[in-house]
C-alpha cells in the first residue's frame, strides 16, 4: 500500500479488567479499499473497531486517522469521531424521530449544517439507498433491512473519511440480508473507505481488499481475499475456514 493511509494502527494493546483482548495489532487501511475483520465470536474484532473510533481508549500502541496521531491527548477525539461513520448490528434509530430527523440530526446538531441543505442531502441518500419514499415515517415502520440501510444513511450523512461496519446483517432476517450488502457493494464501486467485521464470510470473500483473521485478539493472518480464502498461510485460519465450509457458510 502506497501514499497516506486512511487508518493505522500500530501495536495496539486493550485490555479489559486485565485480561487482553487486543495484543498488539497493526492494520493499514488505504483509501478506497475494504477491509474486513473474520473470525470467531469474542476474537476482538468488534473491539479493534471500537478502538479504530476512539470508542474504547487503547491501552497501548497508536492509531492514525490520516496522518493525524488520534491516540495523542491533545487531539479534540470529539472531532476524530465526527471524520469516521459506524453501524452497529443494532440499527440504534431513535424511535421517536422520523427517519428524515435520525439523518439530519449529527450533521445539524453535531456539524452545523443548516437544516435545508442536510435534508437535501439525507434525501439524496435515501434515494440512492432505495429508501426515497420513508423520508417521513418512523422507525418502527421499516423493516429491519430498510432500518439498517437508514442507520448506513445516518452514518454516510457527515460524510465520513472511513466508515466502520459492525457485523451490520447479524440482525437480520435472512432475506433481508442481501439488501444490505447490496448497499455496502455500492459503497466500495463509490470508492468508500470502510473497515467491516463480519461473519459473513462468502461476502467478506467478494467485497474485501484486505482480510484480517483474528483469534484471541491477535491478527494472526493478513492478505487479500484471494490470499486468506484461497491458500492460508496459518493452521488456525485454515482451521476457522474449514468449520465455516463444514457449516456451509462459505
Ligand atoms: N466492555 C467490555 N468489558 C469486558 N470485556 C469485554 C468488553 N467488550 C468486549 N469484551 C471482551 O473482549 C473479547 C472480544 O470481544 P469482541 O466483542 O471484540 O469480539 P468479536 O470478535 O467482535 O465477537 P463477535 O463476533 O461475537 O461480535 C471478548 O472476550 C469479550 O468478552
Amino acid at each position: 500500500m502506497s501514499g497516506t493511509l486512511v487508518l493505522r494502527m500500530e501495536s495496539v494493546r486493550k485490555t479489559f479488567g486485565g485480561s487482553v483482548v487486543l495484543r498488539d495489532v497493526d492494520l493499514e487501511v488505504a483509501p478506497h479499499t475494504v477491509t474486513a475483520l473474520i473470525g470467531a465470536s469474542g476474537s476482538g474484532k468488534s473491539t479493534l473497531l471500537r478502538c479504530a473510533n476512539l470508542l474504547e481508549e487503547i491501552d497501548d500502541g497508536a492509531i492514525w486517522l490520516d496522518d493525524e496521531e488520534v491516540t495523542d491527548p491533545r487531539v479534540d477525539q470529539d472531532a476524530v469521531r465526527r471524520r469516521i461513520g459506524v453501524v452497529f448490528q443494532a440499527y440504534n434509530l431513535f424511535p421517536h424521530m422520523t427517519v428524515l430527523e435520525n439523518i439530519t440530526l449529527a450533521p445539524r446538531r453535531v456539524h452545523g449544517v443548516a437544516r435545508a441543505e442536510a435534508e437535501a442531502r439525507a434525501r439524496e441518500l435515501l434515494e440512492r439507498l432505495g429508501l426515497g419514499g420513508k423520508a417521513g415515517e418512523y422507525p418502527d415502520r421499516l423493516s429491519g433491512g430498510q432500518q439498517q440501510r437508514a442507520a448506513i444513511v445516518r452514518a454516510l450523512a457527515v460524510r465520513p473519511r472511513l466508515l466502520l461496519l459492525d457485523e451490520i446483517t447479524a440482525a437480520l432476517d435472512p432475506e433481508l440480508v442481501g439488501e444490505v450488502l447490496t448497499v455496502v457493494r455500492d459503497l466500495k464501486d463509490e470508492g468508500m473507505t470502510m473497515v467491516l467485521a463480519t461473519h459473513e464470510m462468502g461476502f467478506a470473500r467478494e467485497v474485501a481488499d484486505q482480510v484480517c483473521f483474528l483469534e484471541g485478539g491477535v491478527v494472526l493472518e493478513r492478505g487479500t481475499a484471494e490470499q486468506v480464502f484461497g491458500d492460508p498461510r496459518q493452521e488456525r485460519t485454515r482451521r476457522f475456514l474449514r468449520r465455516i465450509v463444514e457449516a456451509g457458510r462459505l
